[in-house]
């Protein structure tokens, strides 16, 4: 039976609740995030739903939104199987958690990144020395071809540069693109991403087929890529203790492992919480910016008149004689506003991490019971025609005001907002700006001879993608 004045949504079934509607919408749409799109039409800008075991509320108006991601009732984060086994048995790490236990190991890991690449000058560092790897790589696969361009897969061009500047922090390692050991934990983030859920996953909602049905409802699965990461994160531990030098710390394990060694700590540290945060800083950190970049360049093949713009800034402000760095984006509003649009496309396919109510609580005056799961459907602040003119088309200067400044509306919200937002919102967009304005200051991008465009529908997963697809990259003139 639904909850008195829950917000209006379709009918509910015993035990399935209106999951067969969801699914069918989302088999249609091709997208979960279209599926609910497609209820918030129907029944408004808050639909109650349930699905399985779990009350869900989607939200897609701005001001819902907003309501969602700032009220203190709904700093919650889900509970359930699919949260905590993937952490053996109780939540940990930093995506996924609430209440006290995050607020501590929030703080922790936000003040001492900031020494090891949150910081200015070691994220400037860090960030322009995988930007010059990268464009090492694309120049290698241009003189294999031994002219001036090559034909190069660009949905995974840019993962080992994002990688290793997450891990470069974490536990001071960069890889080499050809690196086994990188290649692996790639290869397990794009499984997990891909059969993963925003919202969770079948045996989520009924955690009853993760007895019945452990290898169909994808349980196994979940629990052996997890517990890959975790021996891939636990030998980078295991070096570490063994070369750990008491007040030389070389990267947030380092000071993180001092801290477990410091007898007035707190009990939400512990060893298992350390691996947890790293598991979780590459979930969070990897696949957004990379995909978002995918993005970005995908749409740069439909649209030339975008790189010649960028370039003329980058030739204007930067030249050819040296790299761009972070210190050139106050003067390159153009460049930054292609970072924000790339974004946009990725997240305005998408979902936020989702909340929980810690109590009875009430969102856009409809009653909220506790332990109601609650989504932020980007789509709508992201890509709706009420915000944005001819959202479908990327079009960096409508961030771009009069006096030639970097103007972000308010709805321009891909990285959350309030206590829970993005904690790598700096990193990701530092990436995306000096990776992008490197590779464009020496190539341009371009649709294979004989192909076409690629489609720029993507693929739905834990985060969108857009989808396998090559470019021409040319040397510029
Ligand atoms: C384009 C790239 C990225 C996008 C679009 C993005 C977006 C988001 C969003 C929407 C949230 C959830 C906000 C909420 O639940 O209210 C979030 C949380 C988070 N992000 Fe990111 N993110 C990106 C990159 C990163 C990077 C590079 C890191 C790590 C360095 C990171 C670490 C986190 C963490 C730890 C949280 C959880 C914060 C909390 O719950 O308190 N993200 N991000």
């Amino acid at each position: 039976k639904k909850p008195k004045n829950y917000p209006p949504g379709p009918e509910w079934y015993p035990i399935i609740g209106c999951m067969l509607l969801v699914q069918r919408l989302r088999k249609e749409t091709g997208y979960l995030y279209r599926a609910c799109e497609e209820l918030s039409r129907q029944y408004g800008p808050v639909v109650g739903l349930k699905v399985g075991k779990d009350k869900t509320i989607v939200c897609s108006g701005y001001e819902a939104v907003k309501e969602l991601l700032t009220k203190e009732e709904f700093d919650g984060r889900p509970s359930g199987p699919f949260y905590e086994d993937r952490t053996w048995g109780s939540r940990r790490g930093l995506l996924l958690v609430d209440e006290q236990f995050w607020v501590e190991q929030k703080r922790f890991v936000l003040r001492h990144l900031r020494e090891f690449g949150f910081g200015k000058r070691t994220m400037s560092e860090l960030v322009e020395e995988e930007s010059f790897q990268l464009l090492s790589t694309f120049r290698e696969a241009i003189a294999k071809e031994g002219g001036r361009s090559a034909v190069v897969p660009m949905r995974d061009a840019f993962s080992v540069s994002v990688l290793n500047t997450l891990w470069s922090m974490l536990a001071g390692i960069r890889y080499s693109p050809e690196d086994k050991e990188l290649k692996h934990l790639q290869g397990l983030l794009t499984e997990l991403f891909a059969n993963i859920d925003m919202v969770g996953t079948i045996f989520s909602q009924f955690p009853f087929l993760r007895w019945l049905a452990p290898e169909k409802s994808g349980y196994k699965q979940f629990i052996d890529i997890h517990q890959n990461v975790w021996k891939f994160l636990k030998t980078e531990l295991d070096n570490h203790k063994a070369t750990f030098k008491a007040d030389d710390p070389r990267d947030l394990m380092d000071v993180y492992l001092e801290m477990l060694r410091s007898k007035d700590r707190s009990s939400s540290f512990s060893e298992s919480q350390l691996l947890a945060i790293c598991m979780d800083m590459f979930m969070a950190g990897s696949e957004t910016t990379s995909k978002s970049m995918g993005f970005g360049f995908l749409y740069l093949l439909y649209h030339p008149e975008v790189q010649v713009r960028a370039q003329e800034e980058l030739d204007r402000v930067v030249g050819r004689n040296r790299l761009p760095t972070l210190n050139d984006r106050p003067e390159m509003p153009y460049m930054e506003s292609i970072v924000l649009e790339s974004v946009r496309m990725f997240m305005g396919r998408t979902f936020s991490i989702p909340h929980r109510a810690l109590r009875d609580a009430t969102i856009q005056g409809y009653n909220v019971p506790k332990g109601t799961m609650l989504i932020a459907n980007f789509h709508h602040v992201l890509m709706s025609p009420e915000f944005w003119d001819e959202p479908e088309l990327f079009k960096p200067e409508r961030f771009i005001n009069a006096e030639n400044k970097v103007v972000i509306p308010d709805n321009y919200l891909p990285f959350g907002f309030g206590k829970h937002r993005c904690m790598g919102q700096a990193l990701a967009r530092s990436n995306i700006f000096l990776f992008t304005a490197t590779l464009l200051q020496n190539f341009t991008f371009s649709c294979v001879p004989g192909q076409d465009l690629p489609s720029k529908l993507g693929v739905d997963g834990v985060t969108p993608s857009p989808g396998e697809f090559d470019a021409l990259v040319t040397v510029r003139d």
